[in-house]
């Protein structure tokens, strides 16, 4: 009998033998008209649905060519610029108003906002024993991690939880909305006492507090915070909670939820892909990033130095070596994110109060060479621009907010997108999702064990 092989020996021989049988010859995805990453030759998105919940705009077709214009979303059919103007001109949170929207397809009177709110309020508390058996028995380094395994646990304190009619979707998204913010926080505060030898805060959620400001309170040991940084966290929950049924977080929930699965399992795949460095983990990557061109480049204010830093990134010679600049790019917009736009007003006005212009700058002077230096380098003609994670993490490391928390924010916010598009795919999705996968492997013989080399 041959002798035991430990896991990094098996890896050493197997690795390798992974990476060549897994490896599809690349002219094969063109001779099959294969849409990698379910995207058309000029890279505009594949049909695969319809929405009446988020709109992104980023180029209009000309002559057959998709040409890049300044970006735009609407929530159910509503510009973000116009959403976030009526809550702010009346001094109010703006995150409730935006989950109802995007649930129940219209803005709600005075009255449905105040029973929609109250609602939220009375369903933050966690259920049973939840916080002490779920929590803070099996902490989580990672505050995703942390969040998909809680909601998957939630599973097991609903008295209902398989049923996928559309007033038990509906009373379950609801209560994760609530939820959310009191999941992620405590997931916080038992990563800080259990990984980081720091004393343990559970403060409990108030009814009287919107999302922005119970999460605040929450994560702070004194439950402190200022109106202004509960306002700014509120427009970026508003920001960040809906983005069409294409992202790669909302699919996810479209495909999950067409094999008619529980709304758990569901939400929990969608957490995970919105934890990917691509998508919503661009935020934290973003700020990692910075500290890496922050130590590597001298004079923050010579541009030659910028480019030439982050030039090497786009080369893989630095940074992750991955050849990404983080938080530029989107597969819809081009010369513009519109949430970006707003971010980066928001920025401005934090690094003028807490004197961070100097890093502000740096932030700007990489949205500014960035797109020209990955036309030269990747010889690309697709136009990109600051997406919404590359100044939100700079505008919560200014709201004092640490930097793990900063996907799981993103969560917070867009568990409200999740829950309609759930809620669409079950109303009038109707099939499950399953496209084509073409086999290229041909035909082999089973040989027996003993014949095998
Ligand atoms: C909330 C959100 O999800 S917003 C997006 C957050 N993600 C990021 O910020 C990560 C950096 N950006 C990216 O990776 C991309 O721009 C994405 C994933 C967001 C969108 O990508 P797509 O529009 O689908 O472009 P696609 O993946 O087809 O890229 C085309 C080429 O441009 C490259 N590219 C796209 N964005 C970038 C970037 N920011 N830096 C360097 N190269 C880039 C790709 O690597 C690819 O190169 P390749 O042809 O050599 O493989
Ligand atoms: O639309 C996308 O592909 C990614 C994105 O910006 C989001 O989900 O907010």
């Amino acid at each position: 009998m041959s002798s035991k092989k430990n896991m990094a020996d098996f890896l050493e021989t197997t690795t390798e033998l992974a990476r060549e049988n897994n490896t599809i010859d690349a002219s094969l995805y063109s001779k099959f008209n294969v849409k990698r990453g379910l995207r058309n030759e000029d890279g505009s998105g594949v049909l695969v649905g319809l929405t009446e919940i988020g709109e992104v705009h980023g180029y209009v077709m000309d002559e057959g060519e998709p040409t890049p214009v300044p970006g735009r979303l609407l929530y159910r059919g509503i510009p973000i610029e116009n959403i976030v103007k009526g809550f702010q001109a009346d001094g109010r949170s703006g995150f409730e108003e935006t989950a109802f929207l995007l649930l129940f397809g219209k803005l709600p009177t005075k009255r449905e906002l105040d029973d929609f709110s109250s609602i939220l309020a009375e369903n933050r508390e966690l259920p049973g024993d939840f916080t002490e058996s779920t929590i803070l028995k099996n902490p989580s380094p990672d505050i995703m991690n942390k969040l998909s395994r809680s909601v998957l646990t939630l599973y097991s304190f609903d008295p209902n939880p398989e049923d996928v009619s559309i007033k038990n979707v509906l009373r379950q998204s609801i209560e994760l909305i609530a939820r959310f913010p009191v999941l992620v926080a405590y997931g916080y505060q038992a990563k800080q006492h259990y990984y980081n030898g720091k004393s343990l805060y559970i403060h409990p959620p108030q009814e009287e507090l919107s999302t922005a400001e119970n999460f605040l309170a929450m994560i702070r040991p004194d439950k402190q915070f200022t109106q202004t940084e509960a306002e700014i966290l509120d427009l970026s929950f508003v920001l960040h909670a809906e983005h069409g049924g294409g992202n790669n977080s909302s699919f996810t929930v479209h495909v999950v939820s067409s094999a008619d699965t529980d709304t758990y399992s569901v939400i929990a795949a969608a957490i995970g892909s919105l934890k990917g460095a691509k998508h919503g983990g661009a935020n934290i990557k973003v700020i990692s990033m910075m500290e890496d061109i922050k130590n590597n480049v001298k004079d923050w204010s010579d541009r030659k130095q910028v480019e030439d830093y982050i030039a090497k990134i786009l080369k893989k010679e630095a940074f992750d070596r991955s050849g990404l600049v983080y938080g530029m790019g989107h597969a819809v917009y081009t010369i513009s994110d519109p949430r970006a736009i707003l971010l980066k007003e928001k920025a401005a006005e934090l690094a003028k109060e807490t004197n961070n212009q100097e890093e502000f700058e740096l932030y700007n002077t990489i949205a500014e060479i960035t797109p020209g230096l990955f036309a030269d380098i990747k010889k690309s003609n697709k136009v990109i621009s600051p997406n919404v994670d590359f100044y939100s993490g700079f505008v919560y490391k200014m709201l004092r907010i640490p930097t793990e928390l900063y996907t799981p924010l993103f969560a917070i916010a867009r568990i409200a997108g999740w829950s309609a598009h759930r809620l669409e795919e079950i109303i009038s999705g109707g099939r499950i999702i399953r496209p084509a996968y073409k086999s290229v492997v041909g035909k082999k013989e089973y040989i027996p064990l003993k014949d095998r080399k």
